[in-house]
């Protein structure tokens, strides 16, 4: 059993509730056990992830939230930023799914986010978990 640390970007409560059931859920089925911790936004968790890999308490992470488009520029950074920075996380080989979905509204988010439609939570966990037992078999 490995243990996993959600980290969500808790700026859509509702939408967050879904792709963390489907993260737990997926994580869960495999035996795995799943923490969650809360950040104000999507820019923060991949310096909680790197915060709390240096603790050495976590297996691999899944990095949760919703960046929905508004009226100026913001949105490319905070979606464009938190994937490079969780990227770089990855490439310093920390087994990191990310479930942070980038959409132009609400309607695209509900529907990657409900477990029972695109199910992008329980989808970043597993690619978690893929990314840890690939970096068991490579140790
Ligand atoms: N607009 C969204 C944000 N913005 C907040 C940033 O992520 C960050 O918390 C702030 O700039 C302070 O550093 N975050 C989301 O997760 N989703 C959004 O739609
Ligand atoms: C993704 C965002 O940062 C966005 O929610 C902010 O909205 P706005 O660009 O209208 O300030």
């Amino acid at each position: 059993m490995a243990n996993f640390l959600i980290v969500e970007a808790r700026f859509y409560g509702h939408l967050n509730d879904m792709l963390i059931a489907g993260a737990k859920a997926a994580l869960e089925s495999a035996g795995h056990s799943a923490e969650v911790v809360t950040v104000p936004g999507a820019l923060e968790v991949p310096g909680a992830i790197s915060m709390a890999a240096e603790s050495d308490r976590y297996d691999g992470f899944v990095a949760i939230g919703v960046v929905i488009r508004g009226e100026t520029y913001h949105f490319e950074i905070v979606a464009g930023e938190s994937a490079r920075a969780l990227m770089a996380l990855t490439m310093d080989s920390l087994a990191i799914g990310n479930g942070i979905l980038t959409t132009e509204n609400e309607t695209q988010a509900i529907a990657r986010a409900d477990p029972a439609q695109g199910d992008k939570g329980g989808e970043a966990a597993k690619a978690a978990m893929r990314l840890l037992e690939l970096r068991d078999e490579f140790a």
